[in-house]
This record gives C-alpha cells, sequence and structure tokens, in this order.
C-alpha cells in the first residue's frame, strides 16, 4: 500500500466522502492523515495556514517517492506547485486518482492509450507553469536542469497527443467497423450502464455466460465488451460500460468516448441500479448516472431499470416502496422509462423477467407477453 494525506474539502460529506476513501483506496493508498479545507476562491484552494498543516501531516512522507497527497479536487498548476514546494511530496488531484484506478485494470491497448492521453492532457498545464516558472527561475531543476528540459519535454508531450490521438481514432474506426458488421448481422444492441460497483459486470457475465472480472473496488471494467445473446429465438448484442461516477472529469469523458459511445449508439439501454444502497445515495447516484448520460447524447432510447442486488433486501415492502420511489424519479427526468424490474445478478432471481421485457421492446411488440 502506497501512502497518502486525503486533502478533502469540507463540503464533502456522507456517500461523497465515503466515495472519495473508496476512491483512493482502490488505486491502492493508505490515508495517513485527512486534512479538510473550505477552498479560499475558485482558483485558490489552500489558505497559507492550510497549505502549512498540509505540509505538517506530510512531513512523514518525504522520503517516500511513492506517497503522495492527495486532493480530492482540481488542482490548478499554480496550486499544485504551492502544494509540492510547501510539502516536499507529489501531489496529485481527483482526476489523475481516477486515471491512476483506469490505469490498474486497462486490458486493452485502446484503455491504455486513452489513458496515457488523458494523463498527458491532464499534465500540459502543469508543463506550462513550470516552463513559467523555470523561465522566471522560481522553479531549478524540475524535470531536469532549467527551463531547456522542460521546454524539450512540452514538445515531447504535445507531439505524443497527436500520435495517441490519430491512433485512437483508427481504433475507433475499427470498433465503429465491426459495429458495423454486427448491426448488418442483424443484431440490435443493449448497453450496460449505471453507477461504478452497481453490477454491471457480474449481469452481463448472467447474460452472456462470460466470466469477466467482477469486484467490489470500483472501475473493475475499462474498457467495453461485447457478447452476442439468444432469447427465445432473438440475437441481440449486450455490451458491458464503464462504471458512471460524480462529477466525471472532462478529460475522462474525452477518454473513455469510446466506451460511452457504445451506449450512445445502442437500441437499448440497460441502466444497473444498486436497490440496496440508501434511499439518499440511490436517488443521488441514480440522478447524477441520467445526468451523464444526457450530457453524452442518451435521451429518448428506450430505458429498462435494473434494479440489481434485491437479495440484499429482505423486507419486499421495503423493495416495492423503493422500486416505487425509482420509478417515480427516473421516469420524470427520463422520457424513455420502459419499466423497473428488480433483479438479483447474483442469485439469477429475476432475470427472466429482465430478459422478457428486453426481447419485448427489442422486437417492438405492443404489449408485453412477459409474465408479472
Ligand atoms: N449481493 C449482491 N451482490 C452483487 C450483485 N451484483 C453484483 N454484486 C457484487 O457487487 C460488486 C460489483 O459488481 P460488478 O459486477 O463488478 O460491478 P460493476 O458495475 O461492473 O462495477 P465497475 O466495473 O467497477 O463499474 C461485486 O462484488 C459483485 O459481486 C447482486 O445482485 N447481489
Ligand atoms: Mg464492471
Amino acid at each position: 500500500m502506497k501512502r497518502a494525506i486525503l486533502a478533502l474539502p469540507r463540503s464533502m460529506e456522507g456517500w461523497e466522502e465515503r466515495e472519495a476513501y473508496a476512491l483512493v483506496e482502490t488505486a491502492g493508498y493508505r490515508v495517513e492523515g485527512v486534512v479538510r479545507y473550505r477552498p479560499v476562491s475558485r482558483s485558490r484552494l489552500f489558505s497559507r495556514a492550510k497549505l502549512e498543516e498540509i505540509a505538517a501531516s506530510a512531513r512523514g512522507l518525504r522520503d517516500d517517492e511513492e506517497a503522495r497527497i492527495i486532493v480530492y479536487d482540481e488542482l490548478k498548476p499554480r496550486e499544485y506547485f504551492r502544494v509540492v514546494r510547501e510539502a516536499g511530496v507529489e501531489a496529485i488531484d481527483r482526476t489523475l486518482l481516477i486515471l491512476e484506478i483506469f490505469a490498474l485494470h486497462a486490458g486493452s491497448r485502446e484503455a491504455k492509450l486513452q489513458i496515457e492521453l488523458a494523463r498527458l492532457r491532464h499534465r500540459l498545464p502543469l508543463v506550462k507553469e513550470a516552463i513559467r516558472l523555470a523561465k522566471m527561475r522560481e522553479l531549478p531543476g524540475f524535470l531536469g536542469p532549467g527551463g531547456y528540459a522542460v521546454d524539450a519535454y512540452y514538445r515531447y508531450m504535445v507531439s505524443r497527443i497527436a500520435r495517441i490521438r490519430r491512433e485512437l481514432q483508427r481504433l475507433r474506426e475499427r470498433r465503429g467497423l465491426e459495429r458495423r458488421k454486427r448491426r448488418s448481422a442483424g443484431l440490435p444492441h443493449v448497453a450496460i450502464v449505471g453507477y461504478a460497483s452497481a453490477g454491471k459486470t457480474t449481469l452481463f457475465n448472467m447474460l452472456s455466460g462470460e466470466a469477466k472480472p467482477v469486484g467490489p473496488e470500483y472501475f473493475t471494467t475499462v474498457s467495453p465488451k461485447v457478447k452476442a445473446v439468444g432469447v427465445d429465438g432473438l440475437r441481440f448484442a449486450v455490451v458491458d460500460t464503464v462504471g458512471l461516477i460524480s462529477r466525471i472529469p472532462p478529460e475522462i469523458i474525452e477518454a473513455f468516448h469510446s466506451t460511452l459511445e457504445e451506449a450512445a449508439e445502442a437500441d437499448l439501454i440497460l441502466y444497473v441500479l444498486d436497490v440496496s444502497e440508501e434511499e439518499h445515495v440511490l436517488a443521488e447516484k441514480l440522478s447524477e448516472g441520467l445526468d451523464t448520460l444526457r450530457r453524452i447524447g442518451v435521451i429518448d432510447k428506450p430505458m429498462v431499470i435494473a434494479a440489481n442486488k434485491m437479495d440484499l433486501v429482505s423486507d419486499r415492502s421495503e423493495l416495492d416502496r423503493v422500486l416505487r420511489l425509482v420509478e417515480a424519479m427516473a421516469s420524470s427526468v427520463y422520457p424513455g422509462l420502459q419499466g423497473v424490474i428488480p433483479v438479483s445478478a447474483a442469485t439469477g432471481e429475476g432475470l427472466g423477467r429482465l430478459l422478457c421485457r428486453l426481447s419485448t421492446l427489442l422486437r417492438g411488440t405492443a404489449g408485453s407477453t412477459c409474465s408479472g
């Protein structure tokens, strides 16, 4: 485990705070100290006193190359250098933290390239600031002796970004071609989307007979997986996607364009929701998730919500109440909602009904022949 000091905005409480810890842990860090702060202004996160507090709690980490100060926020270049200079420990922000997790799970060449691209884009403003500081002789020795090395590094980054973009474009074209082939083979597409750890891959595996990795940590899946399945003589392709999280940084939205593209082009959205969570957490995650979908242009496609992990809700009337709540919430913001179906991807309960609903919608037949 790598050691870390976590700087967390005071405004983050409850599930957002738990999510912060979950992400930090998933990335392989042990939190050795927490500093709470209230941003001074939009461009400045830390007051002088707060910087000193961070430096003091990071004192024991100075000789540890792997240790990080994790600022769970957007860290602007100037603020980055203030923190690193004051504390003498490398700092990362929320975006880089998420990218570190993505990197841990990235299997495909495309996923790896996307992560490298997002990292480079994220670092670019930092290196620009380093050039500025080096020119002012305020930052001797950063990334090599003086400004020249920094300049060269900057140029390298820019050309690497261009190369990665070209290669990703080629890979995307190939993916598009494969998608068109599947379509011309007559396969409608169902994209499984939903919040991180809701059980998307478990459901994908159940539906497709695959054995893709699942796990309690965030972002087990970082590149889309496709598999053709058959129900009652109807064949369709199911696509597993990257988990949504709240406030997805724009670099990542772009970097993961390809996986979201699968959702944007699907015929039907299967939205997986973890109904075993506390009501306000569930509500928050549902509205965040639907909002992200809206931002990538998914608004009117038919959608079925799989209310997953029903095996963890022992009280049937409690489950019914939550299902009604989910239905009311989702249909008020998402006009294409076609039903909320309780399932357990783990035990298989409810999957028959879910499949039946999916095939009815995909066939476009009016009125459901499904029981229940
Ligand atoms: N009890 C219970 N656990 C489940 C169910 N479905 C999934 N899980 C568990 O929930 C955790 C997350 O499952 P995944 O399938 O990896 O979730 P995911 O949505 O694909 O997660 P990411 O790929 O990380 O976004 C795992 O520990 C699963 O075993 C379910 O129906 N009931
Ligand atoms: Mg997954």
